[in-house]
């Protein structure tokens, strides 16, 4: 059996998740609609992005015994949100057990300029990423999955989308790049020199990348999963709309049927109201979650 807490062992467990929705959950009962709705996992958190956003102030990492009754709940993997740079609560979080840490911009940051170093961890890490850069540093750093940012909290996709087109289409230049011209392409995305040549190699990023940030509808979900991404993580658009079981099952099926236009109509109906969205424009730039990290 392989050694828990190895590159293969973490990165792996990431993959078995793919083509997945991991939900967003702030309670047992949260928890338990997303496993009944087919999720893949649930991400314990204090409160889903929209109420963060609304709510302002410091965002920290749930109280543990709060993810330790999610835990409790379900059978499916847990995973839970560090501030970004904040290694203590990684610490805890690995204690308590859970699945995955998600070093997250959605907290507030606790260090403004390092990450945490998530090879000293036996429990994986996922972080967000804006550009094929910033994904290959989190990787540098030992981060075993990546999701793209987007805008989390606001119900509109649109930074979503941008943020897995710029990584596909930074991955397609690289992956036909000349060998020689690998080296400069590092430098210039501040990336590992080696994890470019992998990019490079494989045609992906050597490691899963699910898309979050914004995603409120089936339609959402199987738009980020035609550009490309490997699954997708859902927060505020299920439990901030009116019918979240409703709309939690919807999602998970658009996932899996994203290439599929007549199943996706049916899926779609009647699923009461979408959570109301926010125009990215109308939010400050000091307050936007996806500035977070470098
Ligand atoms: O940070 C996340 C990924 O772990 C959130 O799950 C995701 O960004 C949720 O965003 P939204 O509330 O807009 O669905």
């Amino acid at each position: 059996m392989a050694e828990k807490g190895t590159w293969t062992v973490k990165k792996g467990l990431a993959e078995m998740l793919k083509g997945g929705v991991i939900m967003d959950v702030t309670t047992p009962e949260q928890a338990k609609i997303a496993e009944e709705a087919g999720a893949c996992a649930v991400m314990a958190l204090e409160r889903v992005p929209a109420d963060i956003r609304a709510a302002g102030g410091v965002a920290r990492m749930a109280d543990p015994n709060v993810i330790l009754r999610i835990m409790d709940a379900v059978t499916i993997p847990v995973m839970a949100k560090a501030r970004i740079g904040h290694f203590v609560e990684a610490q805890i979080l690995e204690a308590l057990g859970v699945d995955y840490i998600d070093e997250s911009e959605v907290l507030t940051p606790a260090d403004e300029v390092f990450h945490i170093n998530k090879h000293d961890f036996k429990v994986p890490f996922v972080c967000g990423a804006r550009n094929l850069g910033e994904a290959l540093r989190r990787i540098g750093e030992g981060a075993a999955m990546i999701r793209t940012k987007g805008e989390p909290g606001t119900g509109n996709v649109v930074e979503a989308v941008r943020h897995m087109r710029q990584v596909m289409s930074e991955i397609r230049m690289v992956q036909h790049m000349p060998k020689d011209e690998l080296m400069t392409a590092a430098k210039e995305m501040g990336a590992p020199y080696d994890l470019v040549v992998q990019v490079h190699e494989l045609g992906r990023l050597p490691v899963v990348n699910f898309a979050a940030g914004g995603i409120a509808t089936p339609a959402d979900a199987a738009l980020m999963m035609q550009l490309g991404c490997d699954g997708i993580f859902v927060g505020s658009g299920i439990f901030k709309s009116k019918d979240p079981v409703a709309r939690a099952k919807a999602i998970v099926a658009a996932t899996t049927h994203y290439n599929d236009p007549q199943v996706l109509a049916e899926i779609s109906k009647d699923l009461g109201e979408a959570m109301p969205g926010i125009e990215i424009a109308t939010i400050a730039a000091e307050q936007r979650m996806q500035e977070r990290g470098w």
